[in-house]
């Protein structure tokens, strides 16, 4: 009796986490060590295990990448079939539920990504629990912080379910550098996952058509530490080009509004806000932004912000840390000109 009491206790203290892992030319992206940073905080005898799919070379170094870059990572679980490439939520979350199945993990948890977004809601749905979202701080193991209409109100959740508990994280809120440091650093051992009776062949409903993605050098607008955002103030695609000019100077990432890119002046994945991306780089500056509460939603978590707007009343000024009451056309030029050249 004692010992099934000793036993049971024991098996609570035990707890288990899932990350499910992203990739990128042989490299976890940043948004998978913000979700192994959230991980950490579910408390301190907690094995966290990375998924990672897909296959080739890239699958590969991105294994040892996961393996060697933080000692909190216990275990490199890699799935290795070409239908797991490709972010299509259905395969994954099939992969998800058959790692469930044999692993009885406390926690699943992935970055608040496109990815990430896709693929736990549906495997929380096989899984018969319910998916806690966006979360921003974890208060206690069971206890997160989300924010609701549109980042104007924060609501306190406990979840009381059953395992798993799964979650997705704002990776802004989760900065990898907060990943407690250990003090043995060996490498996580790496494991291949048994696909034996994984459906290999089908992608459900969905099918992978292709990758379109824009060349640039400027950083990723998710990642930036600096982003010049333009809004319909900036009247036309011609005029984006001035903030491209100035992105360039500042070597800072381009972000725009709903407005703008409604109009046409830039393409959706520039979006910042409720709709868009997530941003909390360490200066953000926004001309021609009218600072509606959908907007304010993706970027009001930015350490700095400036804003630039010929109306005084703009309520992007309420959240701007420096405000100019400006016309953007002479402001933006005399920005370019005056900033030294990008080393
Ligand atoms: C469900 C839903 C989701 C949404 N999601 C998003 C989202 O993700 N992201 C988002 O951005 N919006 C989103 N919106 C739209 C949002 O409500 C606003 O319509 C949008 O953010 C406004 O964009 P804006 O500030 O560029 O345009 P406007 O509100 O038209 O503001 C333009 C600003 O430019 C200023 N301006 C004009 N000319 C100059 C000049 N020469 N110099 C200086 N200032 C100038 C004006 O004073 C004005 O303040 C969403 C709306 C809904 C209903």
């Amino acid at each position: 009796m004692t010992q099934n009491l000793m036993c049971e206790r024991h098996l609570e203290l035990v707890i288990s986490t899932l990350v499910l892992g992203e990739h990128e030319g042989g490299f976890l992206k940043p948004s998978t060590l913000s979700a192994v940073s959230a991980a950490s905080s579910f408390g301190k005898d907690n094995s966290i295990s990375i998924l990672l799919g897909g296959s080739g070379s890239d699958l590969k170094k991105a294994a040892l990448h996961a393996a060697s870059t933080h000692p909190v990572i216990s275990q490199v679980l890699v799935a290795d079939a070409n239908i797991l490439m490709h972010p299509l939520a259905e395969p994954w979350a099939d992969l998800v539920h058959l790692l469930q199945k044999k692993g009885a993990y406390s926690y699943i948890i992935s970055a608040s990504s496109s990815f990430g977004k896709n693929v736990l809601p549906r495997a929380a749905a096989i899984l018969d629990v319910s998916p806690i979202t966006d979360v921003i701080e974890i208060s206690e193991p069971y206890l997160f912080v989300r924010p609701i209409y549109a980042g104007n109100a924060l609501c306190t959740v406990r979840y009381t379910g059953l395992d798993p508990c799964m979650v997705t994280i704002r990776s802004t809120s989760f900065p990898p550098s907060s990943i407690p440091t250990a003090v043995e650093s060996s490498a996580a051992p790496i494991s291949q996952v048994d696909l034996s009776t994984f459906n290999k062949e089908t992608g459900g409903k969905s099918r992978w058509l292709k990758l379109t993605s824009q060349e640039t050098d400027r950083p990723d607008l998710g990642n930036a530490r600096i982003i010049v955002t333009g809004g319909r103030g900036l009247k036309s695609a011609e005029n984006f080009k001035l903030l491209d000019k100035l992105a360039e100077k500042l070597g800072a990432a381009v972000g725009a509004t709903r407005a703008a890119v409604d109009a046409n002046f830039v393409p959706n994945d520039l979006q910042v806000g409720q709709t868009g991306k997530i941003v909390a780089p360490e200066l953000y500056m926004a001309f021609g932004v009218s600072g509606a509460i959908q907007h304010l939603a993706g970027m009001r978590d930015s350490k700095v912000i400036v804003a630039v707007n010929k109306d005084p009343d703009a309520p992007i000024f309420q959240v701007a840390d420096y405000g100019l009451v400006a016309d953007l056309f002479e402001v933006i030029p005399e920005l370019i000109e005056k900033l030294p050249e990008k080393k």
